[in-house]
């Protein structure tokens, strides 16, 4: 029978990269994608903003919004502090199955949890099931008319607190228009965008990154 795209990616990073070993991990994934099948990973390019923003924060709790094959959840959970906990959420079963590899393989499993489901259901439950006050660092890369319903609903919920830091991917291509615009004109944003370009692509793409000013 066929084999998947996330299976042919989580063959190639068992194939070439050290267990143990996060950047190998990202490397084998990144030179899958470019060379053999492009994927919907954030990519080296845009991989280097997240890794930025991550350190400087230095968060003690992260959300993931889109896990996809464990990426970017790779990328962040090696440059978290010890302690630190990164919540990663899958709607999509087989992918949920993959990224745990791919997580496992990387050895960072200690510092994440990948829940499956909507965001929408779970958004209001992280408190209660997981004993979260606020997140620190959320990164959206889930759905794209999802950014902003999930954003206000993270408000409504209080997750997010004076300072937390809301880092969206796709924001030009496929693009979220609503959410860009909420972000850059509500007074409780401070935001900016970093211009990049689509994963493995010259097409034009970036990430907000948006201050939650409480
Ligand atoms: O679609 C994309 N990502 C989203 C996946 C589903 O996410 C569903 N999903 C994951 C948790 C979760 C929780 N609740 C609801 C839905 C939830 C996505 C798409 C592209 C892209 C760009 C150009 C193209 F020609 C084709 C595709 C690039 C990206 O970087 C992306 O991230
Ligand atoms: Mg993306």
């Amino acid at each position: 029978t066929q084999s998947t795209r996330p299976q042919r990616l989580l063959g190639a990073v068992q194939k070439n990269a050290t267990r143990g070993d996060p950047c190998s991990v990202v490397k084998a994934i990144d030179h899958f994608c470019r060379h053999k099948e492009w994927a919907m990973n954030v990519g080296d390019e845009k991989g280097c903003i997240l890794d930025s923003v991550v350190s400087e924060i230095n968060p003690a709790t992260v959300l993931e919004l889109g896990t996809y094959c464990g990426y970017s959840t790779v990328r962040i959970a090696s440059r978290l502090p010890p302690h630190a906990k990164l919540i990663t959420l899958e709607f999509n079963p087989d992918f949920a199955v993959i990224a745990r590899q791919v997580i496992a393989w990387a050895g960072v499993e200690e510092k994440v949890q990948l829940v499956e489901g909507a965001s929408g259901d779970w958004i209001p439950k992280m408190k209660e099931q997981f004993g979260i006050k606020t997140f620190d660092l959320v990164f959206l890369d889930h759905w794209k008319d999802r950014y902003l319903p999930d954003t206000k609903l993270m408000e409504e919920c209080g997750l997010l607190r004076k300072g937390s830091v809301l880092l969206a991917d796709n924001v030009i291509c496929p693009g979220t228009p609503e959410y860009l615009e909420y972000v850059r004109n509500s007074p409780r944003y401070e935001s900016r965008y970093f211009k990049s370009h689509l994963e493995y692509t010259k097409v034009e793409d970036g990430l907000e990154k948006s201050v939650f000013l409480g």
